[in-house]
């Protein structure tokens, strides 16, 4: 029985189609469902009685797991990108994503020729594991600052890798803990007692034979993290080394090369490429929030619709919590964002791409912009789904803080994300930096890109919203002007406020609060934009583009309503145009209404994926979680174990005092 097939006869877009414009293209939708399905029949990858393993089973779960997707990738001969979709849908975190997802790309985007042609085979066939071991016990953020060396040695033609006090302890890297044979070390270079900067090193930290660890190198798990399940199927880890000796050829080389005689040559590569690989995964994860959004979304959502509270005066049924416009307000622009994240997650990578191939041509004016947007895009996308998911646990009431209903989980394994691929401030004021640079060069050097609206800064700094009515919002020129407005104030404003200061670095760190709110402003105006840029698309389907008009505005007025204080502050709106766009916001709502859960359906998850009996497809939730509550080993028996140690004394003594 489909609880929710009443929701479904009201949408007014086809489904399929919405589908395929989520997905990229029909290519790839028919690639991720193929790969969604086949995971979601395997039983190997079940995963409701993950939250109740205890930290070994749990890991050992993940082994059996990825190695039986690596059976699979190997025996039904899948692609690359089939095998990426594959691991996202067994949806558990593994040292796999570590392998693929940066020591892969830490080599082939620092290492030279040579080094990619005989490392690359290796780690594609999984010959070796590879992690990424960047941050240290003492240093995450501040890469620099780092203290792990790597000294050359010309008498060998080695390097020295040591851990010279416990702070350079490394301390985090995934997959590092219990199974890499090998990491892409980050050191200070130093030679001839010089030092010269940061690099990576590849060094095998564990026998090929039998897994132990290699002299000199001491290695373990960081311990257990936040939640049960959740990431704790990582093997995040420390690393030591005590005078560890690896040939000189194992320093990637693509930047700065090592001679055996001891002389760093310099190759026309920026230095900033040695941070390339953070770039790369910045934009994946642009991607992975807005699955995780479109997830604990489509939880909700379903939920809102089953869910009936009050209303009811003549023994009908009650209202469904979805007609409530507080639930509305808080929901559907979660939803709108999910889009929004999708659209300007397929905008970045493309945008990545392109600077990648230039890369690869040695041309590299396009990546202070790379570094910024992914930067800045992984740093609002990860802050808003982060808050959004524990928006969608509350919207889902008292069963929404239910294991069962997918949201702790799914919260406990995506909060690092606001962390990890660099703490979501330090990222913001990476991208303040950016656009404080641009505006200082304006008088000389044209901006372009995503602050090519910087160049009309004189008008958009005069010319106020010409917004009369509420009907005046649904206007993609009027929207868009009011964020570019608000992003070029904010950011000029900031930037005379910057030059009262006789040093710069102390400016920028006195108006460093200010500043953030800057660069945030910036990266709404981005995916604003690009959400108006993806309905200029040819996007085929009845109804499909209307509905994500819909959802582009709501994502617009929303954020405008939200930060309303920007908007009146720097002048651009009267308190009269923001309400109207507010009110504009409740019609929207009232759109979205019907088409909520065909929304929701869009995404295409699978139950498996979506683990969640509150996000059923079907809506049968009630008996469900009835049934559900059976399962857990508490109730194996009726008198739990302890009961007649630890509480029935107490019982006897409360009946032979009564008694007294
Ligand atoms: C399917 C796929 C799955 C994915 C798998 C993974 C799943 C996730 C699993 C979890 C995985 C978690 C894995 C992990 O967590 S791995 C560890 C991740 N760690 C971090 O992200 C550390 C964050 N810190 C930094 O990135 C740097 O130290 C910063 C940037 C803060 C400072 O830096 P620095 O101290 O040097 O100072 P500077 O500010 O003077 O900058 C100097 C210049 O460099 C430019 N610059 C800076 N950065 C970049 C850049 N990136 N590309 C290009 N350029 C860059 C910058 O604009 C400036 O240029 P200019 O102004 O001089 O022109
Ligand atoms: C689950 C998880 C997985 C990880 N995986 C890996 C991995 O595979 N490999 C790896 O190398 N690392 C990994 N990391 C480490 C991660 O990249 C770092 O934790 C991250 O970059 C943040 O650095 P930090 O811990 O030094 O934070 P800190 O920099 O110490 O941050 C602490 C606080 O200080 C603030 N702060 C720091 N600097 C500034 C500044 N300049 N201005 C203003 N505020 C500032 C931050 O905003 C934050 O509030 C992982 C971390 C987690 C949680």
């Amino acid at each position: 029985m489909d609880y929710l097939s009443d929701e479904r006869k009201k949408s007014d877009f086809d489904v399929e189609a919405m589908k395929v414009a989520w997905a990229g293209s029909i290519q790839e939708f028919q690639l991720s469902d193929r790969m969604a399905k086949l995971v979601a029949n395997d039983p190997v990858f079940e995963k409701f009685t993950r939250p109740m393993l205890g930290r070994k089973e749990l890991l050992k779960n993940t082994l059996r797991k990825s190695a039986h997707a690596w059976k699979l990738i190997i025996d039904l001969r899948l692609s690359e990108e089939e095998a990426k979709w594959l691991r996202l849908y067994v949806d558990e975190p593994a040292y796999t994503d570590l392998h693929w997802g940066m020591f892969i790309p830490a080599i082939e985007g620092q290492g030279t020729e040579e080094q990619k042609k005989k490392w690359l085979p290796l780690a594609k066939k999984m010959q070796i594991i590879g992690c990424y071991a960047q941050t240290e016990l003492g240093h995450g953020s501040n890469v620099q600052g780092l203290e792990t060396t790597a000294t050359f040695d010309t008498r060998t033609d080695e390097f020295i890798m040591h851990s010279p006090t416990l702070t350079s302890s490394k301390w985090w890297p995934g997959g590092l803990g219990k199974l890499s044979t090998h990491a892409v070390v980050y050191a200070r270079l130093i030679v001839g007692g010089q030092f010269h900067g940061v690099h990576g090193f590849i060094v095998q930290l564990r026998s090929l034979e039998d897994h132990s660890p290699l002299p000199g190198i001491t290695v373990g798990d960081i311990g257990l993290k936040f939640g049960n399940g959740a990431y704790n199927t990582m093997d995040n880890g420390v690393l030591r080394f005590d005078h560890v000796r690896i040939p000189r050829n194992q320093m990637l080389m693509r930047v700065s090369q090592v001679t055996k005689e001891g002389k760093i040559m310099q190759s026309d590569v920026p230095r900033q490429l040695i941070y390339g690989t953070m770039v790369y995964v910045r934009q994946t994860i642009v991607a992975d929030a807005s699955k995780a959004l479109s997830r604990a979304v489509c939880i909700a959502t379903r939920y809102s619709a089953v869910r009936r509270q009050f209303g009811s005066r003549d023994g009908g049924p009650e209202t469904q919590v979805i007609d409530y416009k507080t639930q509305q307000s808080r929901l559907f622009p979660l939803l709108a964002s999910a889009y929004a994240f999708r659209f300007v997650s397929e905008w970045l990578k493309s945008l990545y791409l392109d600077v990648k191939q230039r890369l690869e041509a040695n041309e590299f004016s396009t990546l202070p912009e790379a570094h910024a947007c992914t930067a800045g895009l992984k740093s609002l996308t990860t802050t808003a789904t982060a808050d959004g998911i524990e928006e969608c646990r509350k919207l889902c009431g008292g069963h929404g803080y239910l294991v069962s209903s997918g949201l702790p989980e799914l919260f406990a394994v995506y909060i690092p994300a606001c962390t990890y691929e660099g703490d979501n401030v330090v990222l913001m004021l990476q991208v303040a930096r950016f656009l404080v640079k641009t505006v200082s060069e304006l008088g000389h050097k044209k901006p372009v890109g995503t602050t090519a609206y910087m160049g009309r800064v004189a008008s958009l700094m005069q010319k106020n919203s010409a917004v009369q009515t509420a009907e005046g919002w649904l206007n993609p020129g009027a929207v868009v002007e009011a964020f570019e407005s608000r992003a070029a104030r904010m950011a000029v404003r900031c930037a005379q406020e910057l030059a009262k200061f006789g040093n710069p670095e102390e400016g920028f760190a006195e108006l460093a609060v200010d500043l953030v709110e800057v660069a945030v402003s910036h990266c709404q105006l981005i995916v604003v934009t690009k959400f108006f840029e993806k309905l200029q698309q040819d996007i085929p389907g009845k109804g499909v583009k209307e509905s994500l008009e819909v959802l582009c505005y709501v994502y617009a007025l929303f954020l405008l309503h939200k930060h309303q204080g920007d908007f009146l502050a720097t002048g651009y709106l009267t308190p009269k145009q923001a309400s109207l766009a507010n009110a504009q916001l409740r019609t929207l709502y009232s759109k979205v209404r019907p088409n909520a859960i065909a929304l929701v359906d869009s995404f295409s998850y699978t139950d498996h994926y979506l683990g969640s009996i509150l996000g059923r497809y079907d809506g049968n939730v009630y008996p469900k979680l009835y049934e559900a509550a059976w399962e857990d080993p508490l109730n194996d028996s009726d008198v739990i174990d302890g009961f007649h140690q630890y509480v029935q004394p107490i019982l006897k003594q409360r009946l032979h005092s009564a008694k007294l």
